[in-house]
């Protein structure tokens, strides 16, 4: 009896073990070892840019989305360096990181956008370079195949260098076997196909038996929605993966692995300490160079439609420049340098350390006409400096821990005597206590590495109205244009909303900085028309001095016309008919192949008559 209820046990066992672990059928595994993911969006949301973009052009966007650029952009500093230098640095460190020519050229989307504008040399003109070689400058002998210099006018100072993928990888599975498996988190998962390796806090599970030296299959796990209605990460960090249907995410994690790599420290060690790379990705399904930290002050890796933000403002030398929302300070810089470092850019942030950041960047670039400030950009006006054309502002240097109020701490000279602010005594007891507070930090912080402000951001309480030539509002934004994306899930209607209010009143702030007769630029890196279109008709019809200009050059598409109504009956307007061809939209699906993102650019006319 005993011994027939265990062979029906042992049956039972074999039965239930087959059919929750099925042997991974062959044809099946090219499909799961692969990198194909859907995008996953909020179901209102998703309706919403289907009435936009159209079904079949959203599909693209949403593909597109999930892939990462296949070049980086690098913009010289052509004050610290040429071009042709750069090539050719680039060049070596390309061949010295192994890139073969075949390698970068295999699945590199077309090189003409869809203005028919060449951005990189062809192929053809770059095999007609060969048979010119001998006649060649000694840059372009020493050019990496795979480098090129931007073709579009005025954009000869950028520089492409093209990575391939998607690659297909074999990660070692056999004879019903699987291969030693590591699972990241989705923001881990991004860097990884931009570029990075996996650092320990990215990973969530791991095989058993993984030793420093084992080659791993890298995949990663993308939230779920909830019983709750709400998306999460069902992983407990630590969890042991077999390769197994029972494992976490198993059949979700079909078409998501990025690549291979090898440990770089045990299972153990990987759970155990709290940093360092834990996988060294050797064998990546997208290959993109990496220049971090390489030639630093002389070039900044850069997406191409930022660099085009700056251009569309056209700030010349001397003016007065206002970055609203310029951290890290990719624009605020590429602005100076179209300025050659003459005139003032202010370029405010509301985060502290971010302001650190801009400040450590311009030194970098030696960059002297940038005044950074700490400064909440819904505050930006202060109609108490109305006669000034500074910034009324507590000043902390931490080099010599003198708090001062300064209507321009990077320039006073430049200052006429009637801007400079007379200090109130609650202003003088605010920097008393500022002064006193910075005596404390001063030995902890050390000498500044900024040339103007030291270790420390400048709080400003705003800047007097109409006291700026051009304004660049790079607002914050829902990010829908950012790639590699593998989730989009967690924006709601709401939420879109929310950031197309919040970037309104920051708009309006703007709107009152820029003198009459001057500039403002709107820009965001997403693909959200409630953040980019609705906006534009939002400023257009609110305020009638406001008129859209040409902008140089023009790469992008044109914006969307049109309108949509909500579930609530709320109609948000878009762009009007004559309208789409004056503001630039970089669409990810397009053969430009940039991240999505929207540049507007409005002429101020005279304020007075309408206000
Ligand atoms: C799109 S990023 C700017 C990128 C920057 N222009 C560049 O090119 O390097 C948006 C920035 O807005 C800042 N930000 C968000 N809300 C802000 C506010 N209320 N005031 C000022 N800055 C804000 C964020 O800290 C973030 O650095």
């Amino acid at each position: 009896m005993k011994k027939a209820r265990d062979c029906l046990l042992k049956t039972f066992r074999r039965t239930f073990f087959t059919l929750q672990n099925p042997k991974p059928q062959m044809e099946d595994l090219p499909e799961r070892y692969s990198y194909n993911p859907v995008l996953i969006w909020n179901p209102q949301v998703e309706e919403y840019f289907v009435k936009a973009y159209g079904a079949e052009h959203f599909s693209h966007i949403s593909k597109a989305l999930t892939r990462p650029s296949c070049y980086s952009c690098i913009r010289v500093n052509t004050l610290k360096s040429t071009t042709d230098t750069v090539i050719e640095k680039l060049s070596t460190i390309v061949k010295e990181m192994g890139c073969s020519n075949s390698e970068n050229k295999t699945l590199v989307g077309g090189d003409v956008d869809a203005n028919g504008i060449d951005l990189m040399q062809s192929d053809s003109r770059r095999a007609s370079m060969k048979i010119e070689d001998e006649k060649k400058p000694v840059t372009e002998k020493f050019q990496h195949p795979s480098i090129s210099r931007c073709q579009v006018p005025g954009l000869d100072y950028v520089v492409f260098v093209r990575g391939s993928g998607p690659h297909t990888i074999d990660y070692g599975y056999a004879n019903g076997r699987p291969p030693k498996e590591v699972i990241v988190s989705r923001k881990c998962a991004e860097a990884v196909l931009r570029g990075a390796q996996v650092y320990v806090p990215g990973v969530m599970a791991c095989s058993a038996h993984v030793e420093k030296g084992d080659a791993v299959a890298v995949s990663v796990a993308v939230e779920q929605r909830g019983v709750d209605g709400g998306w999460s990460l069902g992983i407990t960090r630590g969890t042991v993966v077999q390769g197994l249907p029972t494992d976490p995410y198993h059949s979700e994690r079909n078409g998501l692995y990025i690549g291979q790599g090898t440990t770089a420290m045990s299972r153990a060690g990987i759970f155990r300490v709290s940093g360092g790379i834990a996988v060294d990705m050797n064998n990546r399904v997208f290959k993109l160079p990496s220049f971090y930290d390489v030639l630093e002050g002389e070039i900044f890796l850069q997406n191409l439609p930022s660099i085009v933000t700056a251009h569309a403002l056209d700030p010349q030398k001397g003016e007065r420049i206002l970055d609203m929302c310029a951290a890290p300070g990719g624009k605020t810089t590429a602005i100076a340098i179209l300025m050659k470092d003459e005139g003032e850019v202010i370029a405010a942030d509301r985060s502290h350390n971010k302001v650190m950041d801009i400040q450590k960047l311009a030194a970098e670039m030696g960059l002297s006409c940038i005044a950074t400030y700490k400064l909440d950009a819904l505050k930006s006006v202060n109609r108490n400096v109305d006669s000034c054309k500074g910034t009324a502002s507590v000043c902390i240097d931490a080099n010599d821990g003198v708090v001062n109020n300064s209507s321009n701490s990077m320039n006073l000279d430049n200052v006429e005597p009637s801007s400079v602010t007379e200090v109130s005594e609650v202003d003088k007891t605010k920097m008393q206590n500022a002064k006193q507070k910075m005596n404390g930090w001063r030995p902890r912080n050390g000498p500044g590495r900024n040339q103007c402000m030291g270790g420390r951001a400048e709080n400003s309480r705003g800047f007097a109205p109409n006291s700026f030539d051009r304004v660049l509002l790079d607002a914050p934004c829902s990010a829908l244009g950012l790639r590699p994306r593998i989730f989009a899930g967690e924006e709601t209607i709401a939420s879109l909303r929310n950031h197309a209010k919040y970037q309104r009143r920051m708009f309006d702030q703007a709107v009152q900085l820029v003198r009459p007769g001057g500039v403002i630029v709107y820009s965001t890196c997403t693909i959200n028309p409630g953040e980019n279109e609705a906006l534009v008709r939002y400023a257009l019809d609110k305020y009638k001095f406001l008129t859209l200009a040409p902008q140089h050059p023009r790469i992008g598409g044109p914006g969307l016309v049109g309108h949509f109504e909500f579930a609530d009956h709320f109609v948000e307007e878009w762009l009007r008919p004559g309208e789409e061809h004056l503001v630039q939209r970089f669409d990810p699906s397009s053969p430009l192949d940039t991240i999505g993102f929207f540049i507007a650019k409005f002429s101020v006319g005279t304020k007075d008559l309408e206000e």
